[in-house]
């Protein structure tokens, strides 16, 4: 059975996953809805400076996408409550603006008439927040409305969930993160003034809620998990720098055989393991939320260090169709 896809926000994360669908015999995308023009909208689909040109050579004209089959329709309505998802008969909403994270503003797409919303992003408390590869099974059929975490939310539980195998006391979380969207390119104003610094010159700390989601995943933890966000000069990819203080003295060795024996079994394809001496750019394209760099692992009596890479958008979309093939089946 055909699932049917309206993807609300084209920005970085909705248009890998349009790239990335269309390509899926199991779904068809019914509609696609943002802000910006449609013919700049094509554009970005034809030409991205990370992942390239596209294969698909798609037009905007008379409102629709054309150039992938059937043409797809392009909406522009700020508005979830008035988009048409009812007549589109949408199973699936990914919800891709950043902006409707609440259920109150998420479920406005339910109201239209879709099935169900994925969030591209961890929602407020009141969305239920799921990690792929570590608590999928919680997720029930009849649940219309889903939180899959962020990027680094998704390749920190995964990585606590490993470690806890071998007994932890708590975690300091370093995410080295590329620019994004939300960041100035030259100096500007931002309610977080630090944003608003030029984002291809510094390294810039920004504030993050990753504390909080790993919280509500690891509820044990309370008090014993901290995070921290840099941004980054470069376009693409991130690097999360983990201190586990465990409960008892290990070595690097033990650690990187209990890493790499996960990312063998109960973490296949979500969690990876490498000790090639990888740069950033090497990960782009890569479908892990994290990949273990094997020789950057350290330990100091009961600290340990550790270190895994990740595509922020790659591997997260990565996940994102994970869960679309997950849910459908349920
Ligand atoms: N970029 C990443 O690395 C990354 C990784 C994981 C999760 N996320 C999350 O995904 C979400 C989107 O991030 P992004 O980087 O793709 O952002 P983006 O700024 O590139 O894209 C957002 C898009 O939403 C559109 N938009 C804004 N308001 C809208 C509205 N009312 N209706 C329709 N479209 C609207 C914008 O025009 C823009 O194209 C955020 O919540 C972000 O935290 C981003």
């Amino acid at each position: 059975m055909t699932t049917r896809i309206a993807i609300n926000g084209m920005g970085r994360i909705g248009r890998l996953l349009f790239r990335r669908l269309m390509k899926d015999p199991d779904i068809r995308i019914v509609a696609v809805n943002d802000l910006m023009d449609g013919a700049n909208c094509a554009y970005l689909l034809r030409h991205d400076s990370i992942y390239g040109n596209s294969p698909l050579r798609l037009d905007f004209k008379e409102g629709a996408l054309h150039g992938a089959g059937t043409p797809i329709p392009y909406l522009q309505e700020p508005d979830p409550a008035k988009l048409p998802w009812n007549d589109l008969g949408v199973d699936l909403v990914l919800e891709c603006t950043g902006r409707f994270t609440t259920r109150q503003k998420a479920e406005q797409h339910l109201a239209a008439g879709a099935g169900r919303v994925l969030l591209s992003t961890t929602g407020s408390d009141d969305v239920p927040l799921y990690i792929y590869g570590h608590n999928q099974q919680g997720l029930r059929a009849a649940d219309t409305l889903l939180s899959p975490g962020g990027c680094m939310t998704n390749c920190a539980t995964n990585l606590i969930a490993i470690m806890e195998g071998l007994g932890i006391e708590s975690v300091q979380i370093h995410m080295v993160h590329s620019y994004t969207s939300r960041q100035e390119l030259v100096d500007g104003p931002n309610a977080d003034f630090r944003r608003g610094r030029a984002a291809a010159e510094s390294i810039i700390p920004v504030p993050i809620d990753l504390d909080h989601a790993l919280l509500r995943l690891f509820p044990h933890l309370q008090g014993r998990v901290a995070s921290v966000s840099t941004r980054v000069p470069v376009a693409n990819g991130a690097l999360g720098d983990f201190t586990f203080l465990m409960k008892e003295e290990t070595s690097a060795a033990a650690v990187n055989a209990h890493l790499r024996a996960a990312a063998n079994s109960m973490h296949e394809g979500i969690v990876g393991y490498t000790e090639e001496p990888l740069v950033s750019l090497d990960v782009k394209g890569d479908p892990h939320s994290a990949l273990v760099d094997g020789t950057l692992t350290s330990a100091a009596g009961r600290l340990v260090k550790l270190f895994a890479f990740f595509d922020n958008e790659y591997g997260y979309t990565s996940r994102v169709i994970d869960w679309i093939r997950y849910w459908r089946l349920l």
